[in-house]
């Protein structure tokens, strides 16, 4: 058996988690942490892998106080940057086991995997490329992970292409363009009664071509996420890895 710890147990997210973990028959609960719970009661002698959903302001300190303890760690929790992923690429060069992983995935939906893995293909074929993501109006921070994560591949996709900036006339912009993203415009739209969606638009002069990947509910980021902690029990991913792709066949 698995032993699974939920740290962010009582959110939105942890909760799906734990009700996964409970539902698959090679996993068992360890540890539910939640806001004023201590993450260190999680440790390698109760706990194989820890689960961590919960805010942008408090998952680098929660991961980094993991690894301490060494346990691997599976991440939903977005607001990554380049810095706090170099924070815990050290972390793990100093962890309790020299094969201790960390797993961070922007989305465990396979829809959003594909949109943005199909997404990075398309852009280099395409004057035009913007991205409008749609989610539920709890969400606290815009726009998604997922969003920027698909940005950034378009971007890298249409540099290695040689294609310089977007044809864009705009002049006056009182916000309206959305957040520019490595170059890419971003579109964060909030709405009651979406959960989590994402459409890329990609345009030359008398055609279109849309992506668009829907999650309706959280029960489609539950696979992806037992696959994780799965594959980090398993091993054979030491170190810092980032994106479901990691383990899929693209
Ligand atoms: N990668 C993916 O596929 C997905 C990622 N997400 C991301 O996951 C994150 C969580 O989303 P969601 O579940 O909707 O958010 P919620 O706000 O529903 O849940 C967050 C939970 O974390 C708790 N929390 C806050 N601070 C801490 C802390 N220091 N230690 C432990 N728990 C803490 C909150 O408690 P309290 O409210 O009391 O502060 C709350 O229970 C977001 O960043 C979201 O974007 C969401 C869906 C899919
Ligand atoms: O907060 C959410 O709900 C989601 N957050 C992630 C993100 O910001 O990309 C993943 C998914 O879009 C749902």
């Amino acid at each position: 058996m698995i032993r699974v710890a939920v740290v962010g147990a009582k959110g939105r997210m942890g909760a799906s988690v734990v009700q996964a973990v409970n539902d698959a028959d090679d996993m068992q609960l360890s540890h539910t942490i939640d806001h004023g719970q201590d993450p260190a009661q999680i440790n390698s002698d109760n706990t194989d892998v820890a689960v961590e959903f919960t805010v942008p302001s408090a998952s680098l300190s929660n991961v980094l106080t993991l690894i301490a303890q060494g346990v691997d760690v599976v991440v939903g929790t977005t607001g990554w940057d380049e810095d706090k992923l170099e924070q815990v690429r050290q972390a793990l060069a100093n962890a309790p086991r020299a094969d201790q992983s960390v797993f961070i995935a922007p989305n465990f939906a396979i829809s959003a995997v594909l949109a943005d893995h199909f997404a990075a293909q398309a852009a280099k074929y395409f004057e035009s490329v913007e991205v409008v993501e749609l989610h539920h109006p709890d969400k606290i921070d815009a726009p998604s992970g997922t969003a920027i994560h698909t940005a950034q591949a378009i971007a890298a996709s249409r540099r290695e292409a040689g294609f310089g900036p977007m044809p864009d006339g705009t002049v006056t912009d009182g916000g309206s363009r959305g957040q520019v993203v490595d170059g890419v415009h971003v579109h964060a739209v909030r709405l009651r009664g979406l959960n989590a969606h994402e459409e890329i638009l990609l345009g030359n002069a008398g055609e279109q071509l849309v992506i668009r990947a829907d999650s309706f509910d959280r029960g489609s980021f539950m696979q992806g996420v037992l696959l994780a902690v799965r594959k980090l029990r398993d091993g054979g991913y030491p170190g810092l890895n980032v994106g479901l792709d990691t383990f899929l066949d693209l």
